[in-house]
């Protein structure tokens, strides 16, 4: 399972977590603007917008995860898995390959106004990027600071969605988990008031805190998380400077963190959270946690030289770092 959210303070943030069985070997990788990306239908681009995020290199080409670009618009793809399809080649459309989605949204567009008109005339194709590498099924997040919407390509084609509420989970598809949103629109961050009976009052006391947001789902499911960080998200208040945002944001995503031993896939393995990420859309910045290392790594794309034709990665720091006082 995974989750993705956004956040607005001064700043946008956009980020997910990656939950999975097993890794495939990722890294913070930073595509600069002069590296050339060859396109599987459309040939070689050699100057696009830069990007930096969470990707598996093969043969010194990005597979992204999830990234943002340096105009600040950002991108996740999450298992959408029984759901999602992609197509044949369509040749009245800009066909696009799904290993490449990301890298073709994020290296052309620069805001969701012109991701949506990009869309308009993309075919995404089901070709894979090489025989050691199988279709990932998923949908995709795409936000910037101003909107946010989710593209699910189905058996009946390619939807867009706006995202007022700025998440994304798993399965069902988007429509249906915003529609179970309604079943918990009772909810409140405020305790909650007596209006149990209309007859006779009955004399109820509020005996904890947090009573308000009584019924907000706890489990892992898709449809669960999908309430609680939508929930958590829209109801956060931090102080609107870096540090604060991005605490906050992790806050958020760590609602709904998956612990080993929760959630059994096959006999023995466990689905855990390998990864969250926090990226400062304005600034370029890509933070990260991991299972194990609950320090936040930052990675700034800006300090690297943003013009170069060569792919630059960063190993993620994978070790828990305790800071002793004594
Ligand atoms: C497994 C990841 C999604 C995690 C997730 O959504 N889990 C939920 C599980 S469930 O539905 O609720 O059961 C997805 C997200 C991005 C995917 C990767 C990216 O799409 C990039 C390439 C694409 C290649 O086709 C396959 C390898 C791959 C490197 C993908 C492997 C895997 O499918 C990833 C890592």
């Amino acid at each position: 399972m995974c989750t993705s959210a956004t956040y607005k303070t001064n700043d946008f943030y956009f980020g997910r977590t990656l939950d999975y069985e097993f890794s495939y070997g990722e890294v913070v990788a930073i595509t600069p603007r002069n590296y050339p990306i060859n396109f599987h239908f459309m040939g070689e681009v050699k100057n696009h917008y830069a990007m930096i995020g969470m990707a598996h290199i093969a043969n010194d080409y990005p597979l992204y995860y999830d990234a943002i670009n340096e105009k600040g618009l950002g991108m996740a793809g999450l298992n959408f898995v029984g759901n999602a399809k992609y197509y044949d080649v369509d040749k009245d459309k800009e066909n696009v390959a799904q290993y490449e989605f990301i890298n073709y949204i994020l290296s052309q567009c620069a805001n969701v106004t012109e991701v949506k008109k990009k869309l308009k005339n993309i075919n995404i194709t089901a070709t894979q990027f090489n025989e050691n590498y199988p279709l990932a099924q998923l949908h995709y997040i795409v936000a910037d600071k101003e909107s946010c919407i989710v593209v699910e390509t189905m058996e009946d084609g390619m939807h867009i969605y706006d995202n007022k509420v700025g998440v994304l989970t798993n399965n069902p598809p988007y429509p249906q988990q915003m529609f179970m949103l309604n079943n918990y629109m009772g909810l409140s961050p405020k305790q909650p008031e007596n209006t149990f009976s209309q007859n006779e009052k009955l004399d109820f006391t509020q005996y904890s805190r947090g009573m308000g947001a009584l019924g907000l789902p706890g489990d892992l499911s898709s449809a669960s998380r999908f309430a609680r960080v939508a929930f958590v998200k829209m109801n956060s208040k931090s102080s609107p400077e870096e540090n604060s945002s991005v605490s906050q944001f992790f806050h958020i995503l760590n609602s709904v963190d998956q612990q080993r031993g929760c959630c059994e896939v096959t006999e023995g393995k466990y689905e855990i959270t390998i990864y969250t990420s926090c990226c400062n859309c304005d600034k370029g910045i890509y933070y990260y946690t991991t299972y194990d290392n609950h320090q936040i790594t930052a990675i700034d794309m800006h300090k690297e030289n943003l013009d170069s034709d060569t792919l630059i990665s960063y190993p993620i720091i994978i070790n828990e770092n305790i800071k002793y006082q004594n």
